[in-house]
């Protein structure tokens, strides 16, 4: 996941290839609630591990159920060990559920239902967020439930309920506001129907129906059959009790399929590629999201599907504007926002009311930033209607602000894909964490664009400039990948070395395809991986500086470096330190940096730095060293050191190493097309 304060992702062009989907919000935490509430434990093959889920299951923890492992590990079923039906005597805990309206509607009604002295507490946007319905359809019941701060909205005080006056009229809930209400009493009042059945009745019209069809089919597989009385009475059967399916798989979600559905749409396909792969979610999907298609096909996607998949290619293009009663898609539907971009007329969205209450006030969110892009935006109270920029010059270099919102966060990545090339900075990216942590990442494995588009921010300097801790500091700032050119031929003699090759010029062809194969990684705190194995110590003996000469004098090794180098810059973008980063291997970077200090500042940081390791150091030596070496690094034949003719000067002798990092940044930002208001 991305924890940057924003994210710019470069103009793309193409995509292509295949995405595995995290499972679905809205099964996982449906499924977590059955299985802590039935008796027994449940094992749960792909749960999503998101925000949402992890709100939900320190919930659950809290409430005494057993959860192994602790945590959700990917590729590893989580067994949850249930409360069958009821909870200790005097069970008393504050929950905190984020804003996972899937777990503070759901748990609010069981909580109320079960009894105990409970306090649903979440982040600020959640206590704006309605769940008055809820709380007087509980309260028809004898449910205690007082609110903490405003009347209808959360947080609230759960206390032991009182059944005595609860008759066998139907308990009425609205159905208008948000589809969970109903859910929550759905999952929560079988827990009341060992002896009567009880019947719900839905107030005015039930919005998010297919949200309902899950609930209902979830239920069935925990031993309920609700009977579904044309969506306005449902009927929970006597003698109903939860009963563990034993093993339950979670498929991915169908809302986050939307992003990658559009992807196939909008992008060209990657050359030698037939579009974009979906795993995990299919045609037989239980989530109504998976209408979403209908509504991309309608715009011009072409999509085959089969049980667990979906390929999706461009077909009309541009894309059509389309019409539509949104109701049953709420959330994919945000997603046909910024399609709408890419259309050939205006699109309208309508019946979306409760996108006003849902993370933000995703009409307004989505009218302000659709803007900013170029778009002309209508809203009114449950609609919104998109006029794209006239064209290619029309649209604009924004920088979207996602409101805390993952759907804002991910729909607008889409808009990286406009006609005019530009970059396309998303704010805040981490928002994302609430039901897709790891989306940019998937989202970078499945698209393309022309590597000169990637941006690489070169930075070069002689040795002990402080050129590594500023490069690893600007590359974590700006979640760029790192390139520590340095260190790449010490690598290449430790695997050479370590394959048993001798480090001979008869061997340098070999070396040069063991290292062209060879993964590696430099990270932000600046350790060195190849193939996932940390050789930052490795690489720094004697022997290994003694290698790293060896094989850096023989052209093949140094051509294949230079392939591997450039394979660094990828999405998003890359910061290359080195000392021919600029000159050399990357001359068209759009940011170059020199970073320099006097001899005799960086021979006392290298001092210091030795001296704190507890290792003998000598300042005179160190200095003739470093005096030496930059004579040497300056004057070789091949790439010596030198700044590129456009690169900015930085002299790191006084300042900081922080100092120096902002000072990047803001050059960075200066050479960025975003108003500057909106610069992180
Ligand atoms: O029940 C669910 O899992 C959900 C129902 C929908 O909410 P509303 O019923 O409030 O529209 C949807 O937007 C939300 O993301 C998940
Ligand atoms: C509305 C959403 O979430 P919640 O489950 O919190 O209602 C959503 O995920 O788009």
């Amino acid at each position: 996941m991305y924890r940057t304060a924003f994210l710019d992702l470069p103009a793309l062009a193409t995509a292509g290839g295949t995405v595995s989907l995290p499972g679905s919000k809205s099964i996982s935490n449906r499924v977590l609630l059955l299985a802590a509430l039935s008796q027994g434990t449940t094992t749960i093959q792909d749960l999503l591990d998101s925000d949402d889920t992890r709100v939900m299951l320190a919930g659950l923890k809290q409430l005494g159920c057993t959860i192994t492992p602790d945590a959700v590990t990917p590729g590893q079923p989580i067994a949850v060990t249930g409360i069958g039906g009821r909870l200790p005597a005097g069970t008393a805990a504050t929950l905190f559920l984020g804003n996972a309206g899937t777990a503070m509607r759901p748990l609010t009604a069981a909580l109320a239902v079960l009894g105990g002295n409970f306090e649903m507490t979440g982040v600020p946007r959640m206590y704006e967020r309605p769940i008055g319905d809820l709380v007087d359809a509980l309260r028809q019941l004898g449910c205690q439930i007082d609110y903490l701060k405003d009347a209808g909205f959360p947080p609230l005080k759960i206390g032991q309920p009182d059944f005595s006056a609860w008759s066998d009229a139907p308990i009425q809930v609205r159905g208008d506001v948000s589809s969970q209400f109903l859910t929550a009493l759905l999952m929560a009042l079988p827990l009341q129907a060992a002896d009567k059945a009880i019947t719900i009745e839905v107030v005015g019209e039930l919005i998010s129906k297919p949200y309902i069809h899950i609930t209902l089919e979830l239920l069935a597989r925990f031993g309920i059959q609700v009977h579904n009385e044309n969506w306005q009475r449902f009927v929970i059967p006597a003698g109903s009790r939860y009963q563990s399916p034993g093993a339950i798989h979670v498929e991915a979600d169908a809302s986050s399929a939307s992003y990658f559905i559009a992807l196939g749409a909008l992008a060209a396909a990657t050359p030698g590629q037939t579009g974009v792969r979906i795993l995990g979610v299919g045609k037989d999907s239980i989530q109504g999201d998976i209408r979403f298609v209908e509504a991309a096909q309608a715009m011009g996607a072409q999509v085959e599907s089969g049980p667990n998949w979906l390929q999706v290619g461009r077909g009309t293009w541009p894309l059509k504007a389309i019409d539509l009663d949104c109701n049953h898609i709420p959330d994919a539907a945000m997603t046909l926002g910024v399609m709408a971009l890419y259309a050939d007329g205006t699109t309208t969205l309508r019946n979306i009311a409760s996108w006003r209450v849902k993370e933000t006030d995703r009409i307004a969110a989505m009218a302000c930033e659709l803007r900013k892009l170029g778009a002309t935006v209508e809203e009114g109270a449950d609609y919104i209607r998109i006029t794209p920029p006239a064209s290619a010059t029309g649209w604009k270099a924004a920088s979207i602000h996602t409101y805390d919102d993952h759907r804002v966060a991910m729909c607008f990545a889409l808009a990286a894909f406009n006609p005019a090339g530009l970059p396309v900075r998303i704010e805040d990216p981490q928002c994302v964490g609430k039901t897709f942590p790891d989306f940019f990442e998937s989202l970078f494995a499945v698209c393309d664009t022309p590597a000169q588009q990637i941006p690489v921010i070169c930075i070069d300097g002689p040795s002990g400039s402080g050129k590594g801790t500023v490069a690893a500091q600007v590359a974590e700032r700006l979640g760029y990948r790192l390139l520590d050119s340095g260190a790449l031929y010490r690598i290449t003699g430790l695997v050479a070395t370590r394959a048993g090759m001798a480090l001979e010029a008869t061997n340098a062809e070999r070396i040069a395809a063991l290292i062209a194969a060879q993964q590696l990684e430099f990270t932000s705190d600046q350790r060195v991986l190849v193939n996932g194995e940390d050789v930052s110590l490795a690489i720094r003996t004697e022997e290994a500086g003694m290698n790293a000469s060896k094989v850096s004098a023989f052209p093949a090794v140094r051509s294949a470096l230079v392939g591997v180098q450039h394979a660094f810059r990828a999405l998003p973008g890359l910061v290359a330190d080195g000392r021919d980063m600029g000159t050399v291997i990357f001359p068209h970077a759009p940011l170059k940096v020199y970073l320099t200090a006097s001899v005799q500042c960086r021979a006392e940081r290298r001092y210091k730095q030795l001296i704190s390791k507890g290792l003998p150091a000598n300042m005179q030596a160190l200095f003739a060293d470093l005096e030496a070496r930059d004579a040497r690094d300056m004057h070789r034949a091949a790439a010596p050191l030198k700044p590129a003719e456009d690169a900015l000067q930085l002299d790191n002798s006084t300042g900081t190493a922080e100092e120096a990092v902002q000072q990047v940044m803001d050059w960075w930002a200066a050479r960025q097309p975003f108003a500057p208001a909106a610069q992180g």
